[in-house]
C-alpha cells in the first residue's frame, strides 16, 4: 500500500501524488542543487524578523497585512520580476548574524525532513551589503547553520554566491571580489548569477567569470528561465559555466542540447518555480522527456520554496504526476545529480550507496 501524499502548501496545482512510486520519491536520498536561502524565508519568519529588527514593510501593499494575505499574493505571481519584487522586500528583514543562521537552519531542517542529504544553496550578498549588512555577518550566520545541520541531521551543504544581474557588471565584479577570499578558502563553493534575466545576458558578467575560471572555481548561472536559449549558450561559451540553473530551453537549439549531454553539463530544473512564474502553463511542458531521451543530465529542485508553494519533495511529485517516470529513470536523474554535485568524491560515494540501498527496496 502506498500513502496518498497531499502537498501542504501547493496552490496553482493540487499535488495529490497518488502514484505508486510515491513512497520511493519520499524515501530517495536527495541532492538539492538549486535553492536560494533567501527564497526559503517563510512568511511567519519574515514577520517575526521584521518585528524584531524594526523593519517597515510596505504599508501601501496590502499583501503585507498578514501571513495569509502575503501567501495569497505569492499565489498570483505573473513573472520573474513580479516575484523578485517580493523576494527582495522579504529579505530586508534579515539583519543580524542570528537571522541568517535561523533562515538557513530552518531550510536545512525542512530539507532533511524530505530526505535531502546534500544541498548546494545560493545566497545574494549584494541584496544585504547594499543595506549595510556586513558580508561577514551573512557568511558567519549561514556557516553556523551549515555546521548545525551537519551535526543534527548529517546533512552536508555548500554555499554558492550569486551575483545579482540587475546591478551593473562593475557592481557585480566588486561583489565577486568581496567573495573571492572565501571562494578560494572553500567557505563558498561556487559562483552563480541570478535575478532579472531578460536584458542582462550572461556575457556582460564575463570579467568576473573569466577571473573565477582562471582560478579553477566552480561556475554556474541562471539561464534559459525566461530568456531564450542564446542565454544558455552564452553562459557556457562566454562564462565557462559547467552547470546551468533552470535551463529549460535546450529544445530551441538541438546542437547545444547534444553538447550538454556530451559534456555532462548539469541543468538544475525547478518545476514549481517555472509554473508559478508563468514560464510554463503546465508541468507537462517541461522538457523532462526530451532531456532523458537525449541524456542531458538534470536534477529537480525547489528554487524559492517559501514563495512557490513547495520544497523539493513537492517538485518531485509534480514531475511524477506529469511524466509518470519509471524507477530506472528516477535512478538516472539522482545518479546524475550526485555525480555532478560539487561535494567530495568520498561524500558522493556515501550518497550513491544510500541511493542504491533505497532503490534495492523498490526494484
Ligand atoms: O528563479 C530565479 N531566477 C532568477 N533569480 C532568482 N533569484 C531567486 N530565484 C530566482
Ligand atoms: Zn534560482
Amino acid at each position: 500500500m502506498f500513502e496518498v501524499f497531499v502537498a501542504p502548501m501547493t496552490r496553482s496545482t493540487t499535488i495529490m501524488c497518488q502514484d505508486k512510486l510515491h513512497n520511493l520519491l519520499r524515501d530517495l536520498p536527495k541532492v538539492e542543487a538549486h535553492c536560494h536561502l533567501e527564497g526559503s524565508l517563510e512568511p511567519d519568519l519574515l514577520f517575526e524578523l521584521a518585528a524584531r529588527n524594526n523593519i517597515n514593510l510596505p504599508k501601501d501593499d496590502e499583501a503585507f497585512a498578514s501571513v495569509e494575505s502575503l501567501l495569497a499574493r505569492y499565489g498570483r505571481f505573473t513573472s520573474l520580476d513580479d516575484f523578485l519584487h517580493y523576494y527582495f522586500i522579504g529579505m530586508t528583514t534579515l539583519v543580524a548574524r542570528d537571522d541568517f543562521e535561523a533562515l538557513a537552519y530552518a531550510y536545512f531542517k525542512k530539507a532533511h525532513s524530505q530526505n535531502v542529504v546534500h544541498a548546494e544553496v545560493f545566497f545574494d550578498p549584494q541584496a544585504h551589503t547594499t543595506r549595510g549588512v556586513k558580508f561577514e555577518t551573512i557568511l558567519d550566520g549561514f556557516e553556523k547553520a551549515q555546521e548545525r545541520a551537519k551535526q543534527d541531521f548529517g546533512l552536508t551543504s555548500e554555499l554558492i554566491v550569486c551575483l545579482l544581474r540587475h546591478f551593473s557588471p562593475a557592481d557585480c565584479h566588486q561583489a565577486y571580489l568581496e567573495a573571492l577570499p572565501d571562494l578560494q578558502n572553500g567557505r563558498i563553493c561556487g559562483l552563480g548569477l541570478s535575478s532579472t534575466e531578460k536584458g542582462n545576458p550572461p556575457h556582460l558578467f564575463k570579467q568576473s567569470y573569466e577571473d573565477a575560471k582562471k582560478r579553477g572555481l566552480r561556475l554556474t548561472a541562471h539561464a534559459g528561465e525566461e530568456a531564450d536559449v542564446s542565454y544558455m549558450r552564452s553562459a557556457v561559451d562566454d562564462l565557462g559555466c559547467r552547470r546551468i540553473d533552470h535551463g529549460i530551453r535546450l529544445k530551441e537549439d538541438p546542437e547545444l542540447l547534444k553538447r550538454f549531454a556530451r559534456e555532462k553539463i548539469l541543468v538544475t530544473i525547478c518545476p514549481l518555480s517555472n509554473l508559478e512564474l508563468k514560464s510554463i502553463k503546465d508541468i507537462s511542458e517541461l522538457p523532462i522527456r526530451e532531456y532523458l531521451d537525449a541524456k542531458v543530465p538534470f536534477s529537480i529542485n525547489s528554487d524559492d520554496p517559501a514563495y512557490f508553494g513547495g520544497y523539493i519533495q513537492e517538485n518531485y511529485c509534480a514531475v511524477q504526476q506529469a511524466f509518470h517516470l519509471s524507477v530506472e529513470e528516477w535512478a538516472d536523474i539522482l545518479i546524475n545529480a550526485v555525480a555532478l554535485s560539487w561535494c567530495s568524491d568520498e561524500r558522493k560515494d556515501e550518497i550513491l550507496e544510500l541511493l542504491s540501498d533505497t532503490l534495492a527496496k523498490y526494484t
